[in-house]
């Protein structure tokens, strides 16, 4: 039978990393993908797609390619506005259509700077769908992510992320509130795949590890622990703040193929100051034993740390121990079926659980979230500091080939609650807090570069490939890939981590949270255009992969240990009297022999130099910004001053002109005044009276013109004293000629 492969328009990602392409063609992968697994591999469909179709040889790819490849959807969710803003705020925001929005900065139209507004001019922005306020938890999640989820049964992998500044809905859009009707998309979504695999749960005999691996399930399941009823309250009761879940269950189930097995498991890491934490890993309490760290859970799931009676305020403090994990490259025995060389990154360690119900697995979410509030006390209590990532596997398996574990199929969906986007100068700029925003602008930048680079690289590939057709010529990617920018993925751990869904298969799925209402323009601008960058990134359609079951391994641990004090406490909290202190534990530093990456220092210093010079481009880029603002300000101040000394010379023009004319009509009252006196004595002489009176006129205009002349040439200005030309003006405008104006050079 043959096996399913990824679809063989990875061609961006074989051409960046030099691995070869895959043999199928796309149409063969898709059909093998979505047919049971009883009639793939032998179908009349993917047979004759071969014979139609000869696949690419080594190296080589065609336009059809770049078909299976889908943008990246984004959604875009409001705000609604909430008792925490000004009520007389203008929104910045307003919605045109379901898909577009218009962005306009509040503070333009109030510019004194016209001619600078260009620079935040309205812009319009197109989403996959706009969300307005009163848009309800549900129908949002079944329009987002509700595909992803029918995608995740069907053995496909997906990604969702939030991204937003602080305080525009991220969290309440992942996990929702209490309220009714309020729950967020990760319970819903845990809901649905319940309510869907009713009857259909398969054993665990199997359990997933790393990103697509399996491995037998030999860890005997631990021994319930209840806490509950303790008189010293545990740290999970007081940091409880309503109480509980929230009661919202949503209904909706989806039609699986009803001949398939399913088993789910759950994982919940956290990515702070770039280091990854198991936010489902047991923290010991030193004074008490440590416990079984089995991947299998007691049906009702608990934490020793948060269950740990609190230690009194005189009493030594509570020891809080959290290790950071390691991000390690997959191992290629993972995914066989794929004739890639490439592969994603997984958290090594970080603990996958199975889990039987939608509330066991709301309950170990609640654990892990209070997990990460307890860590993340001092750091932010009101906001997220941390990027939260849930991944939900599911193993599906056909019922009638069970016992085969090499049918066992897995997919994956991860949610990404992303930390709030604010620059640096928006926030504390000092210590813990200066290195924290940092890390989280750093991991939020180098995704906006590896989808920059991605874009870049897609386009270079399309160029590259519509350059042939017509020719009947295929395209060598070997050839493409020398001109193609790496990816800087490795540049953060969040990237790392989220890397398979962008070079492998799988759909990803951005919502953008925004509140029109807050005073942080800029920021949201920068969203919006991360957003817009998004959209333009092709990732691969998914297929469903099989899985061979790898060795079991066991993994020695050697720590190096960082020391963090915690107080708890504020707020009015039963928690204050307690003190303590967290041990971060840094990541592994052994590796293990296999999986471990191959260490090449040309290559790592290719890659530093590779970052050295984004940050230079990057510097130079901000530079020559700056440079051309300051440009354009004095070009426009140069044009003014310009347009300011030309109005001048216009008017002195002007007035000269009204000068002129006023000699002349003088010159005319005059000549009538002595026509009229002259006209009864000597009617003869009045011609000749009339001649010397033109002839006066004329010697007046060719003064003027003369001074006019002379003026232009030697750049003397004239300012006229008009009151003392009306006061002087005489009955015989002529007698007093040339001598009532007063001129003054200036
Ligand atoms: N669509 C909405 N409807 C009602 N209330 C909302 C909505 N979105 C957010 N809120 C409320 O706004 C406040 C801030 O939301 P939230 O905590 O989700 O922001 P955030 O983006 O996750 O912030 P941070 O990055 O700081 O964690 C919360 O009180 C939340 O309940």
């Amino acid at each position: 039978m043959s096996k399913p492969t990824r679809a063989s328009s990875r061609i961006k990602t074989l051409a960046e990393t030099g691995h070869p392409p895959p043999r199928v063609t796309r149409a063969a992968s898709k059909a093998t993908s979505r047919k049971p697994l009883t009639s793939r591999g032998n179908s009349p469909t993917q047979d004759s797609t071969k014979a139609a179709t000869p696949p690419p040889s080594k190296g080589e790819s065609n336009i059809s390619d770049l078909d299976s490849k889908e943008p990246i959807r984004a959604f875009l969710r409001i705000r609604p506005h909430l008792n925490d803003q000004d009520p007389s705020s203008a929104p910045y925001l307003e919605q045109l259509s379901d898909t577009t929005v218009r962005f306009s900065d509040p503070s333009s139209s109030n510019s004194q700077h016209s001619r600078l507004s260009s620079i935040n001019a309205p812009s319009i922005y197109t989403f996959s769908h706009v969300f307005p306020p009163n848009t309800s938890q549900s129908h949002f999640f079944s329009t987002t992510t509700l595909p992803l989820v029918s995608d995740l049964l069907n053995g496909q992998d997906s990604l969702l992320f939030t991204y937003g500044v602080t305080n525009s809905g991220k969290t309440y859009t992942i996990q929702g509130t209490s309220q009714p009707d309020a729950a967020g998309i990760l319970p819903r979504t845990l809901d649905v795949i319940f309510n869907s695999i009713k009857g259909l749960k398969g054993d665990d005999r199997f359990r997933p590890v790393r990103l697509q691996g399996i491995e037998f399930n030999d860890s005997p399941p631990p021994k319930a622990q209840t806490t509950r009823g303790k008189k010293v309250p545990a740290l999970a009761d007081v940091l409880e703040e309503d109480g509980g879940d929230n009661q919202d269950i949503d209904p909706t189930t989806l039609k699986l193929d009803r001949n398939y097995q399913y088993t789910v498991w759950l994982s919940y890491a956290e990515v702070y100051n770039e280091k990854v934490y198991d936010l489902f890993e047991t923290i010991d309490d030193p004074s008490t034993p440590s416990q079984s760290k089995s991947s299998t859970i007691p049906r009702r799931p608990t934490s020793a740390f948060l269950n740990t009676p609190l230690p009194s305020s005189q009493s030594h403090p509570l020891l809080l121990v959290r290790k950071a994990l390691q991000v390690k490259p997959c191992p290629l025995s993972d995914n066989p079926s794929s004739d890639n060389s490439i592969s994603g990154k997984y958290v090594a360690g970080l603990r996958q659980l199975h889990v039987q119900s939608a509330s066991q697995a709301k309950e170990l979410l609640r654990l892990g979230q209070l997990h990460r509030r307890v860590f993340g006390t001092l750091a932010n209590s009101q906001s997220s500091r941390s990027h939260a990532l849930v991944t939900i596997k599911v193993l599906r398996v056909h019922k009638g080939e069970k016992n085969d574990p090499t049918s066992i199929q897995t997919s994956r969906l991860t949610l990404v609650d992303l930390a709030g986007s604010e620059r640096t100068k928006h926030t504390q700029t000092s210590g813990e807090r200066l290195r924290e925003a940092g890390n989280i602008n750093k991991s939020l930048m180098v995704l906006g570069q590896c989808m920059e680079t991605m874009r870049s690289n897609q386009r270079a590939l399309a160029r590259s490939l519509a350059s042939r057709v017509g020719t009947g010529s295929r395209l060598d990617t070997r050839d493409v890939k020398k001109g193609l920018a790496v990816v800087p993925f490795r540049h953060s751990k969040l990237t790392e981590i989220l890397m398979d869904y962008f070079v492998g298969e799988g759909r990803a799925v951005m919502i953008v949270n925004v509140n029109p209402y807050d005073t942080g323009y800029d920021e949201n601008s920068h969203v919006m255009k991360f957003a817009a960058l998004a959209r333009e990134v092709l990732t691969t359609a998914p297929t469903a992969i099989r899985r061979p079951i790898p060795m079991n391994k066991t993994r020695a641990s050697i720590t190096h240990t960082r020391k963090v004090t915690l107080s708890m406490g504020g707020s009015g909290r039963k928690v204050s009297e307690a003190h303590l202190e967290v041990l971060e534990e840094d990541e592994e530093s052994n590796e293990d022999d296999d999986d471990n990456e191959p260490i090449n220092p040309l290559v790592d210093a290719l890659f530093d130099e590779v970052e050295s010079l984004r940050v230079q481009l990057f510097e130079a880029q901000m530079r020559s910004a700056i440079i051309e603002v300051e440009t354009r300000e004095e070009v426009m101040q140069e044009m003014e001053d310009r347009m300011r000394n030309m109005e001048k010379m216009y008017t002195q023009r002007l007035m000269k002109e009204v000068e002129r004319n006023e000699m002349k009509m003088d010159a005319k009252i005059d000549m009538m005044h002595r026509a009229s006196s002259l006209g009864k004595q000597k009617q003869r002489t009045v011609p000749s009276a009339f001649d010397s009176d033109f002839e006066e006129e004329e010697k007046i205009d060719d003064s003027l013109i003369k001074r006019d002349d002379e003026a232009a040439n030697t750049g003397t200005q004239y300012t006229q004293d008009w009151s003392s030309d009306i006061s002087s003006r005489s009955p015989s405008p002529l007698a007093s000629k040339g001598e009532n104006k007063n001129w003054a050079p200036t």
